[in-house]
């Protein structure tokens, strides 16, 4: 059985109190780990860690030695590839194609990606005659805020924590890491890297535990923390950002999200359905970014639900080492039972029940698994449970709109405002609705397609703040004026 433990200035430690939780693969609901719950004992020895390493070695480095740390971190989690490709998937039961393929190279990317960023930022400067005669010369320097706490969700564990701990590190502040107790492998597994190349001590902490009277809280509530990054519920969020306000610290959300597609019946077919088949199922759903609100001109309205339908259930679940695997379980059995849990509210309301709307016949262990049919319905109205609240399931309710300005109305008509996806050939329209939709990012014709450049964030109750390029250095540091006069 792994023995998971808290990673606290350098070392790997167990705690004070003697608690435990189990560790689960959602893929058969085996236990497959023995996590060190952090009190607050451990919480305050990692703020402490964190603390001191701004002051230490770590504080000293130029930007450059620090950039060279990180492309060190990143070689190192793709030379280790393997032993993360296996605890992320141990931890999410998530198909191989996927984890290999997205969530561990981008792990390892988030800390290359920042090292340009931060090398290339300028900050302004601007010369002015003073009233005296003389000359000032003021110009910004942006310093490190100091320890952040970085609290993750468990749908892609080590992408989320480390697109948040990458540019943490290269603006030079020190973290502590609070991954999600349904996921604490890779973080955990991340400090043997940040040891072997030689990170210094108590720049990358990480605590396991869960979040009310817990580590989450214990963390987000401790007065030397100096900036707070989430990603997760909208509920939880709110929590954070109460704690976030005593003493004043800097917050960034990411959060939940109802995110719609529209699809115009002059959009190029075969590549909607290709991708919102991705949209809608991939991951199991589990992805911020996912689509459960599918709004479809009419005339290709039964067209779409056909195709869609078709794709639903060529979804194969499975080990996630079997090539024919299209599909994992959802990350719990909590989770499967909320899922389900509206799956019957959309019953109940009235929906025609496409395909799906069940737990899929898994053959021997596999039944003690968290799994779930892809689901479609169509024929509810927009009040209706699944239309308006996030499942974070691989599900989409599907619905006709006969003009622009009508689904105009019903794509921001949702408390959330994360992500669309508009699928048409007619760039005017959808650069016009791109331009009107309430959400932080909108795709034309595709999906999930990223420039890590770019501002990634949400609007409305789907988080504050942006993430990504230059927009990460707004949050990871403090801009100071600094003015001279000769
Ligand atoms: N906007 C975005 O980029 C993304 C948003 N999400 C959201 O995340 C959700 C799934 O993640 P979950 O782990 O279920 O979210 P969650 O909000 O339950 O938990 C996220 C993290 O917060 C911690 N936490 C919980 N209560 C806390 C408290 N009172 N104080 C401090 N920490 C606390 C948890 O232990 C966990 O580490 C989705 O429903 C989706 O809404 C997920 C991925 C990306
Ligand atoms: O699930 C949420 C999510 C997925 C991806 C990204 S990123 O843009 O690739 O960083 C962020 C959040």
């Amino acid at each position: 059985m792994k023995q998971i433990l808290n990673f606290i200035n350098g070392e790997y430690v167990r705690n004070t109190s003697g608690k435990t939780f189990q560790d689960i693969n959602p893929v058969n609901g085996s236990v497959i780990g023995n996590i060190y719950e952090a009190g607050q004992v451990e919480v305050n020895a990692a703020v402490a860690a964190a603390k001191a390493a701004l002051k230490g070695d770590w504080g000293r480095l130029s930007v450059a030695e620090r950039c060279k740390l990180l492309d060190a971190v990143a070689i190192e989690i793709n030379r280790r590839f393997d032993d993360f490709l296996q605890a992320e998937i141990a931890d999410t039961g998530k198909p191989h194609h996927l984890a290999s393929h997205v969530d561990i190279p981008r792990g390892a990317a988030n800390f290359q990606i920042f090292i340009d960023t931060i090398k290339s930022t300028a900050t302004e400067s601007f010369n002015m005659r003073t009233p005296d005669g003389k000359t000032a010369l003021s110009y910004g320097v942006r310093v490190p805020r100091g320890v952040i706490a970085v609290v993750c969700p468990w749908n892609l564990p080590l992408l989320l924590m480390t697109w948040k701990v990458g540019p943490a590190l290269a603006c030079g502040n020190t973290v502590v890491v609070k991954p999600s107790e349904e996921t604490p492998a890779t973080a955990t597994l991340l400090g043997e890297v940040m040891n072997a190349v030689g990170m210094p001590k108590g720049v990358y902490n990480v605590v396991h535990g869960f979040g009310a009277n817990s580590a989450g809280a214990f963390l987000t509530e401790h007065p030397d923390v100096n900036g707070i990054t989430f990603t997760g519920e909208t509920r939880t969020g709110s929590i954070i950002m109460k704690a976030a306000a005593n003493g004043v610290r800097p917050v960034s959300l990411e959060m939940g999200g109802k995110n719609a597609a529209v699809v115009f019946a002059d959009c190029d077919f075969q590549t909607t359905i290709d991708t919102l088949t991705r949209s809608c199922f991939e991951n199991a759903g589990q992805v911020c970014l996912g689509t459960e609100r599918v709004y479809v001109e009419r005339p290709i309205f039964e067209k779409v639900v056909a195709a869609l339908k078709e794709r639903a259930e060529s979804m194969k679940p499975g080990l996630p080492f079997d090539k024919d695997t299209k599909i994992g379980p959802l990350i719990s059995k909590k989770h499967q039972a909320k899922v389900l849990g509206l799956y019957k509210a959309a019953k109940d309301e009235g929906a025609t029940i496409v395909t799906g709307g069940g737990i899929p016949d898994m053959p021997g262990d596999l039944k003690n698994g968290s799994w779930i049919q892809p689901t479609i319905w169509t024929g509810l109205p927009e009040t209706a449970t699944v239309v308006t609240e996030e499942i974070f399931g691989p599900c989409c309710h599907i619905s006709p709109f006969d003009s622009e300005e009508e689904v105009l109305d019903k794509v921001n008509a949702n408390r959330y405002g994360l992500a669309t996806a508009v699928f048409t050939q007619d760039i005017a329209r959808a650069n016009r609705l791109a331009q009107q939709i309430e959400v932080g990012l909108c795709w034309i014709n595709a999906w999930f397609l990223r420039d890590l450049r770019t501002p990634f964030g949400g609007s409305k109750q789907s988080g504050i703040g942006r993430e990504g390029g230059v927009h990460s250095l707004e949050f990871y540091t403090d801009l100071r004026n600094v003015m001279v006069k000769f």
